[in-house]
C-alpha cells in the first residue's frame, strides 16, 4: 500500500504584503518539504525577511494564506515550534554565552547537556563565560543560533545566519545544518549570496517581491544550461524577462 506524502513544513498561497505603503510581496505561492534545507535567495531588498517574517507569523499580510507544520501561521501552538534567528542579533548583554542559551533552554524544558551541545554547534565552547556586550558581531550572530538551537525547534528560519563568518565556520555552520536536516528538522535559510545556494536542498529565488523559481540546484543548472549558481540565476531572470 502506497504511504500518503506527508505534507509540507510550509505553504504559502498567493500571499501579499504592504510594507511602507506599498505592495513589497506579489502573489507569492510556495512549498517547502520537511526535514530539508531550503535556501530563499535573491538581491538585498526583494522581500527575504518579509516573506520569513509571514511564515513565522510577525508580519502583518494583505491576503493569501500561509501555514507552517499544519497550523496558520501565527498560532500559539507554533510557538514552541518553530525557531526564527533575525538578522540583528538578540541575546542579553549582561549575562553570559551560557546564561543566555541556559535562559532559553529553561523556556523550551532542555537540560545541562542540550546547552553544552548547542554552544559546542555554533563554535562558542571557548566563549561560553562571555558576556553578550564582550562579543565580536559573528559571535553575537551565532549565540543568537545557539538560543534557537537550543529548544530544538521543529523549523528553524535563519534570516542570513552566516554574514560576517570567516570561511572555516561557515563550513562548519552548514554540516550543523545538514545534520539538523537529518535528523528531520526542516531550515530554511535566507542569503543574498549564490555560493551558499550549493549547500541547500532546494531554492526559493526571489526577485522584486515575486518568487522567480522554487527548485534544486541540479534544476536550476538543467533548466539554464549554467554550471555557476549565480550565473544560472541571472540567466534564469534573463529568460523570464524574455518570456
Ligand atoms: N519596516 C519597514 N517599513 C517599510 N518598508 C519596509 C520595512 N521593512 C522593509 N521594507 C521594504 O520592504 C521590501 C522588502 O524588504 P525585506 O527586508 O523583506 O528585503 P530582504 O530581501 O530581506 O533584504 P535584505 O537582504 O537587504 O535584508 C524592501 O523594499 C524594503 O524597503
Amino acid at each position: 500500500m502506497s504511504q500518503a506524502s506527508p505534507s509540507p513544513a510550509v505553504e504559502v498561497r498567493d500571499l501579499r504584503v504592504h510594507r511602507g505603503g506599498r505592495e513589497v510581496l506579489h502573489d507569492v505561492s510556495l512549498a517547502i518539504p520537511r526535514g530539508s534545507i531550503t535556501g530563499l535567495l535573491g538581491p538585498s531588498g526583494c522581500g527575504k525577511t518579509t516573506l520569513m517574517r509571514s511564515i513565522v507569523g510577525t508580519q502583518v499580510i494583505e491576503s493569501g494564506e500561509v501555514t507552517a507544520l499544519g497550523h496558520p501561521a501565527g498560532s500559539p501552538t507554533l510557538r514552541h515550534l518553530i525557531g526564527y534567528v533575525t538578522q540583528a542579533p538578540s541575546i542579553y548583554n549582561d549575562i553570559s554565552v551560557r546564561e543566555n542559551v541556559a535562559y532559553f533552554a529553561a523556556l523550551y524544558g532542555r537540560d545541562r547537556a542540550d546547552v553544552d551541545d548547542a554552544i559546542t554547534a555554533v563554535g562558542l565552547a571557548d566563549h561560553a563565560q562571555q558576556r553578550g556586550d564582550e562579543l565580536s558581531g559573528g559571535q553575537l550572530t551565532r549565540a543568537s543560533l545557539a538560543c534557537a538551537l537550543v529548544a530544538q525547534p521543529e523549523l528553524l528560519v535563519l534570516d542570513e545566519p552566516t554574514v560576517g563568518l570567516d570561511p572555516v565556520l561557515r563550513v562548519e555552520l552548514w554540516k550543523q545544518f545538514h545534520e539538523l536536516a537529518a535528523n528531520g528538522t526542516t531550515l530554511l535559510v535566507s542569503s543574498h549570496v549564490m555560493d551558499e545556494a550549493e549547500h541547500c536542498d532546494r531554492l526559493l529565488l526571489m526577485r522584486d517581491g515575486q518568487l522567480l523559481a522554487q527548485l534544486s540546484p541540479d534544476e536550476l543548472r538543467a533548466q539554464t544550461g549554467e554550471q555557476n549558481l549565480e550565473t544560472a540565476f541571472l540567466t534564469l531572470i534573463t529568460m523570464g524577462q524574455n518570456a
